[in-house]
């Protein structure tokens, strides 16, 4: 297995700008499917799960080209109606090309993709939601059938504002008969951003970032360029890595509204955050200060995705902080390994801990359990003197491009020891 060593205790700082979001960039790799034209993506995240999605592309008969973060799909033919299982298996977000493949096919097979580490994560959402535009589902032993015997316009309302179920049915509803109007959606900006892609390539998407999406079907797409936005969870991680080793930190390419549930918690640990025009600037604090409760919610709230980092900032805090997951039933797998690390951690319930600033952390042998909690590992080994090894460091390449590349242009001394592993992902 791969692994990172670091030698903490160097400031992180300097000036840094960060490529397309990983949540973004899914989604719209997805949508291309329903192109039967070229799509030319920039900005496009160098990290294993797009490499998982342009695999799936080319398994299912699209020619695909990505070069200097930029990606060329031309879908005009698909050979394929079915995703191997071996991808869905690789990557759990794979089903996002559900709606897509439905929108574009008559029949659709995909494997369940099951759970992972954070959660069961099942998709009852994503299947009632395709079931109201029309489309017949069977579900036969771990696999799901789609039959688009109709695909019609229908009023759609989540129990909840679930990211990957509004994706599926924006994707679904782009080439139905009709308009289909979807109540609850979720706001995260990444659904913005899907929208604007769908919209370039001529499609009838309205409101995301709200609540409610319209979208009006239309019948054919045509040639789109488009530009991913920047990833705001790798920002704000790095954010975190100077926040707790005392560096200043200039970031370029920022889309300030999309920051501010982060920036809002750092700053209440004590950082000092100047926003620029499309750039940010941050300022450690003197003394990391404890947030009393940090409760992750969907956007405009506190993410989930940056739920583990800041674990890892409040570990080194003044005074002690509640951590409330509401978003995913088993994302705590970090705080076990933090405690290695000398973090002083509580659980209250399976979804509450408390945790305790320390002086100091200290070093030990740890496993990445996930994307993120991999991350607060790394951001907890910056801080400590001696040498730290994180393993298991493919659940982190799933969504960072060259971390340990863009920690060392801040300071950090960190090294990736290689070994030859396959991508695994959750
Ligand atoms: C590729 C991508 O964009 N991943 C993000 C996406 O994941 P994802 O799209 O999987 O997240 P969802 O918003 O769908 O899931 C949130 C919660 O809803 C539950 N749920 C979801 C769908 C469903 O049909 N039934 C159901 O019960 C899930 O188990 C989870 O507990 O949003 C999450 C929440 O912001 C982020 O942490 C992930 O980084
Ligand atoms: C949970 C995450 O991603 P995914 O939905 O791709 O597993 C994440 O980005 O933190």
């Amino acid at each position: 297995m791969s692994k990172y060593t670091i030698r903490g205790g160097n400031k992180i700082e300097g000036r840094l700008a960060i490529r397309g979001a990983k949540n973004s960039i899914l989604p719209i790799i997805a949508a291309t499917i329903l192109n039967e034209s070229v799509s030319t993506i920039h900005n496009v995240p160098d990290i294993s799960d797009v490499y998982v999605m342009i695999k799936i592309l080319e398994s299912i008969g699209c020619k695909v080209k990505y070069e200097d973060g930029t990606l060329v799909v031309d879908s005009s033919n698909i050979s394929s109606m079915e995703i191997d299982e071996h991808y869905v298996r690789k990557m759990r977000s794979s089903i996002i090309v559900m709606g897509a493949m439905i929108g574009r096919l008559d029949y659709t097979k995909i494997s369940h993709p099951g759970g992972c580490a954070i959660g069961s994560r099942p998709i009852d959402l994503h299947l009632k939601a395709l079931k109201e535009l029309g489309v017949r589902i069977e579900e036969d032993d771990g696999f799901i059938k789609c039959y688009k015997d109709k695909l019609v316009g229908s009023t759609i309302n989540f129990e909840f504002p679930s990211v990957g179920a509004t994706e599926n049915t924006m994707l679904a509803a782009v080439k139905a008969k009709g308009t289909t109007k979807i109540y609850n959606a979720a706001r995260e900006p990444e659904i913005e951003d899907l929208q604007d892609f769908l919209n370039s390539m001529g499609a009838k998407v309205r409101g995301a970032g709200t609540n409610y999406i319209e979208i009006e079907g239309v019948e054919t797409l045509h040639e789109v360029e488009h530009t991913v936005i920047p990833d705001r969870i790798a920002i704000g991680t790095y954010m975190v890595a100077s926040a707790m080793t005392g560096g200043y930190l200039e970031v370029d390419r920022v889309i300030i509204p999309h920051m501010e549930p982060i920036s809002d918690k750092l700053r209440a640990a004590g950082c000092s955050i100047e926003y620029k025009e499309n750039g940010l600037v941050m300022t450690p604090p003197k003394i990391i200060q404890a947030i009393d409760l940090v409760r992750t919610s969907p956007h405009p709230g506190f993410p989930t995705d940056m739920q583990a980092q800041l674990m890892s900032l409040m570990a080194l805090s003044n005074g002690t902080s509640v951590f409330h997951e509401t978003i995913f039933e088993n994302r705590f797998m970090h705080c076990a390994e933090l405690t290695r690390l000398g973090a002083n951690i509580k659980y209250i319930t399976e979804n509450i801990c408390m945790i305790k600033g320390v002086a100091n952390l200290h070093n030990a042998k740890v496993k990445s359990p996930d994307l993120r909690g991999g991350a607060a590992l790394i951001l907890a080994a910056l801080t400590i003197n001696g040498e730290t090894e994180v393993s298991n460091i493919y659940h982190v390449e799933r969504g960072y491009e060259n971390i340990e590349q863009t920690l060392r242009s801040l300071g950090a001394d960190i090294l990736k020891v290689e070994n030859l592993e396959k991508i695994k992902g959750c």
